[in-house]
């Protein structure tokens, strides 16, 4: 259980409450947003706050604007989107800790939501220099850490603002760690999980903490390729990161020694290019011929790793299982979340690509949980600490 306090432990009534969001969402060229759920997911502990009549500050980076302002990582879409979900004006400092900032923060009333600028305009956020975290804090009375997406850094409104006010994290936080937290400490078994994604290497402590704890370890996507090689298996021109053949090699002798299933593909979509419309075929996972790469998992692959997961009871998922942006190369990828949506169980999608694969492929609603951390979440999964949590007031 979360040891840490919670808004509901906070007396908010008349005060001036600094919550951290993390409102880093995707936008097209025209400043569009095109996935709100980071702020929809953030809404619980805004209205909770607002309702008890708290002054609520904002605050969010966007993007990586590397310490400078730039209009084009401006904040001001959020707080129109924003506006929109809450049915409130949502009032907008055009600086961090400048005068305007203050000056709005200072005229708010009780039940007023503020939005400031991307904290990313200045370069002393990253660094979670003091002088910049106490300027931070000094807009707010009380502190709110609801960021789950970027509780795994130690920046200065993430962690450095905790010195300076008495804090506790929100909901989306609380919910997060509850859902996921239980799932690695007492899952309900069988206990599946699915790793993918591109590289092996982002994957590795994910890996090595689950081991322990899994009954079944499903692996796809481009990282498969690290664990055919270490067994000695053709890879063609697959993706591949040559230094951690051995490491995969260590792990499936580990997964052996514990009696884990760490299953592979049996079989693989290959094409000749890495090209949405690249001739392709499906061959055995040892036969992939030496001008081809594997771009998806193949229809056995599919079957058996569907069937594994429709019969558990806790699944985590982390990364596609193929090229799933190239329909081609996306069957693999659509089977596992299918199998996901019929579980009687716990399903859990760990952020980032997995996240847009499931919202895209349409079970977005039929999951448990779905992440709101890409890095986070993968940190969470390694059993790592997260900075942001861990500046919290204990209870
Ligand atoms: N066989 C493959 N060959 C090349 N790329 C692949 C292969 N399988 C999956 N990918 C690519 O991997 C990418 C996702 O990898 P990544 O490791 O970033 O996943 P993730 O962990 O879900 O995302 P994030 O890092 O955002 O949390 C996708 O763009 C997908 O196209
Ligand atoms: O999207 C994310 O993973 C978080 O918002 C953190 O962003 P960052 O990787 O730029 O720190």
């Amino acid at each position: 259980m979360l040891n840490k306090r919670t808004v509901e432990d906070l007396e908010v009534e008349g005060k001036k409450v600094l919550v951290r969001v993390d409102f880093n969402v995707p936008m097209d060229k025209e400043g569009n947003i095109t996935d709100d759920r980071r702020i929809r997911e953030a809404l619980p502990t805004i209205t909770y706050l607002r309702d008890k009549g708290a002054k609520v500050i904002l605050m969010s980076h966007l993007g990586r604007p590397k310490g400078k302002v730039d209009p084009q990582y401006s904040l001001k879409p959020v707080a129109k989107r924003l506006s929109e979900l809450l049915m409130q004006q949502v009032i907008m400092s055009q600086d961090v800790v400048g005068e305007d900032a203050l000056k709005k923060s200072e005229s708010l009333k009780d039940g007023d939501v503020m939005l400031i600028e991307n904290v990313r305009f200045h370069g002393e956020e990253e660094k979670n220099a003091p002088e910049f975290a106490k300027k931070l804090s000094s807009l707010g009375e009380l502190y709110v850490n609801d960021a789950f997406g970027t509780a795994h850094r130690a920046h200065a409104s993430t962690a450095g603002v905790a010195d300076y006010l008495p804090s506790a994290v929100g909901f989306l936080i609380k919910k997060e760690l509850d859902v996921m937290g239980k799932a690695l400490s007492n899952p309900e078994r069988p206990f599946v999980a699915i790793l993918g994604g591109a590289k092996v290497s982002d994957k590795i402590g994910v890996i090595e903490n689950l081991i322990d704890k899994v009954d079944a370890l499903l692996i796809g996507g481009g990282m498969a390729f690290n664990f055919l090689k270490a067994m000695g298996k053709e890879t063609g021109k697959s993706i591949l990161e040559e230094d951690k053949v051995e490491l995969a090699s260590e792990l499936l002798k580990k997964a052996e020694s514990k009696g884990v299933k760490l299953l592979l593909p049996v079989d693989i979509v290959v094409a000749k290019e890495f090209k949405v419309d690249a001739e392709h075929m499906t061959v055995d996972a040892g036969e992939i011929p030496e001008d081809y790469m594997g771009l998806d998992i193949g229809e056995n692959t599919r079957r058996i790793y569907s069937e594994i997961v429709e019969n558990a009871k806790t699944v985590v998922w982390n990364g596609p299982m193929g090229v799933f942006e190239m329909p081609a190369f996306s069957k693999g990828t659509y089977a596992i979340a299918e199998a996901m949506s019929k579980v009687n169980g716990t399903t859990i999608i760990g952020g980032g690509d997995s996240a847009a694969a499931v919202e895209q492929l349409g079970f977005g609603d039929k999951m448990t949980h779905i992440s709101t951390g890409g890095g986070a979440s993968l940190e969470f999964l390694e059993g790592k600490t997260l900075p942001g949590i861990a500046v919290i007031n204990d209870k």
